[in-house]
């Protein structure tokens, strides 16, 4: 994914109208955009299809507009190509663009059988509901088709939200115009839009405030670094030692230099060679100055017990994840006098619901939710779950969709592990939610589903490599 910050924005369809304003303020004209758009994303179709035959299905909007750019650019490249247009072209630049292409055009496409079909039915101007009777053309088209590439958005998606029109199939690729939109990364399109591509059509960076999430550049430690220097990562345990164990695991090969488990019995158990356990009091295992942040919830229970562990970690002011039990425990009282903006919660969707409720946050969507929650309380959210989002100080991230192997127990712990081991080397806590993300997914890439919580633990060093 290209790391530049107006190809990593993500715009609202109000925020790409204001961006093709701009464009045309600038002396671009709409027919000059409709051209690097339908050229740009005709570009990726022939690189993938390789000159098979081709439908193009325009409807009566810009988005229809650029289908006729991209037919008659394949046709200029010699491919087959043939347009179905249930409606004629309606806007100036779609009307221009349809009279270059001189190749067959039907209104319905009945008997067409073609290998691919080019979805420009309707972009980011839906503004109701599919009819059934575009839905059933959709529908038909697409299941006579063996490869389906949407362009901008998938017909009928809502861009803002990430909806999808019911039992509508997915499709194999979606090329975006201009900008992602949240469509892209959130929400069932962001799970059915299959590969995708961004055409570039000069639109700048407009905020940070909504943006696919960079990837991570690590270093190799400095030439003087040792263990502490790189970072010490205490994690609480509790209750149930073997969550916080795997999330000490996962932690140890993320970056920081050392992992202590701080337990809370004296059992003897067989620990893996890397981690170190120190049992006893916690304050006293917390008071080491050396620590530089704490990962706290991972089987810690949600008793008395837990709570005054939960009350003693945040007390230390430190960077710190909470994660799982902790999620349940944290409210107003909790965070009285702590310092939020140090802390990163790790929510799943149930999760993320019960700390809306901790803290009378009531909002819509999860990203809605994640939001209201960091706003409320300064907490930078990671609202994990298939299309995770990062509510954080600088606006919204999204990330690109992982491996549905990482839907194993423990993986969650995994991750905090990882976060929270980027928070022991020094990164903010965005900077350190938004690598673990991207490890935590490549960790999955390298395991090679199947694979257990503890396999993806022990991918992580190698997943690291990926990004030095
Ligand atoms: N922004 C940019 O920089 C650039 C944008 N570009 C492209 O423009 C696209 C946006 O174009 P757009 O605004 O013309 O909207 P689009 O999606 O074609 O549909 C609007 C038409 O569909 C109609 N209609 C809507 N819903 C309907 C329904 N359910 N059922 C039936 N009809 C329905 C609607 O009718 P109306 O609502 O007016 O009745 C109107 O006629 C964008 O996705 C990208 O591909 C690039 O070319 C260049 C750079
Ligand atoms: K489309």
């Amino acid at each position: 994914m290209p790391n530049s910050a107006n190809l990593r924005q993500v715009l609202t369809v109000a925020e790409m109208q204001a961006a093709e304003r701009d464009l045309m303020d600038a002396g671009i004209s709409v027919h000059e955009l409709m051209q690097r758009a339908g050229q740009g994303a005709a570009d990726w179709i022939w690189r993938m299809t390789g000159g098979r035959p081709v439908t193009v299905l325009c409807g009566p909007g810009n988005n229809g507009g650029d289908g006729y750019v991209i037919a008659a650019e394949i046709a200029r490249r010699g491919g087959e190509v043939r347009v179905v247009a249930p409606m004629p072209p309606k806007t100036e630049a779609a009307k221009r663009a349809a009279e270059t292409f001189k190749g067959k055009v039907t209104t319905s496409g009945e008997g067409l059988r073609g290998e691919v079909l080019v979805d420009c039915l309707f972009g980011s101007g839906l503004s109701r509901p599919l009819s059934a009777e575009h839905r059933a053309l959709l529908r038909r088209l697409r299941m006579e088709h063996a490869l389906g590439v949407a362009i901008d958005v998938a017909s009928g998606v809502d861009a803002d939200s990430g909806a999808w029109p019911e039992g509508m199939a997915a499709w194999d690729c979606t090329i975006a115009l201009g900008a992602w939109k949240r469509a892209h990364w959130i929400g069932e399109a962001s799970a059915k839009c299959g590969t995708r591509k961004l055409v570039d059509i000069g639109v700048a960076a407009r905020s940070e405030d909504e943006q696919l999430a960079p990837e991570p550049d690590f270093a190799r430690p400095a030439w003087d670094a040792h263990k502490y220097r790189r970072g010490l990562l205490a994690v609480v345990g509790g209750a149930m030692p073997g969550a916080s164990e795997l999330a000490a695991c996962a932690a140890v090969g993320a970056g920081a230099g050392y992992v202590k488990l701080l337990g809370s019995d004296n059992s003897r158990r067989q620990l893996p060679p890397d981690l170190v356990e120190k049992n006893g009091d916690l304050t006293e295992l917390l008071s080491d100055e050396r620590i530089s942040a704490i990962l706290v919830g991972p089987g810690l229970g949600r008793g008395e017990e837990a709570r005054d562990r939960l009350a003693h970690a945040l007390a230390e002011g430190e960077p710190t994840v909470c994660d799982a039990d902790a999620l349940h425990l944290l409210d107003d009282e909790m965070l009285d006098g702590v310092d939020g903006t140090k802390i990163i919660v790790t929510p799943h969707e149930g999760e993320l619901a019960q700390l809306c409720k901790n803290f009378g946050v009531i909002a819509a969507s999860k990203r809605e939710r994640a939001m209201a929650v960091h706003s409320r309380t300064g907490l930078t959210v990671l609202a994990k779950g298939p299309d995770t989002i990062l509510a954080h100080d600088g606006g919204v991230a999204y990330f690109p969709q992982g491996s549905s192997w990482l839907s194993v127990a423990g993986s969650g712990d995994v991750l905090a592990g990882i976060v929270a081991s980027r928070l022991a080397t020094g990164d903010t806590p965005a900077r350190a939610a938004m690598a673990g993300v991207y490890l935590h997914q490549q960790a999955a890439r390298e395991a090679a589903g199947p694979f257990s919580a503890s396999d993806l633990a022990q991918a992580i060093p190698a997943a690291y490599r990926a990004f030095l």
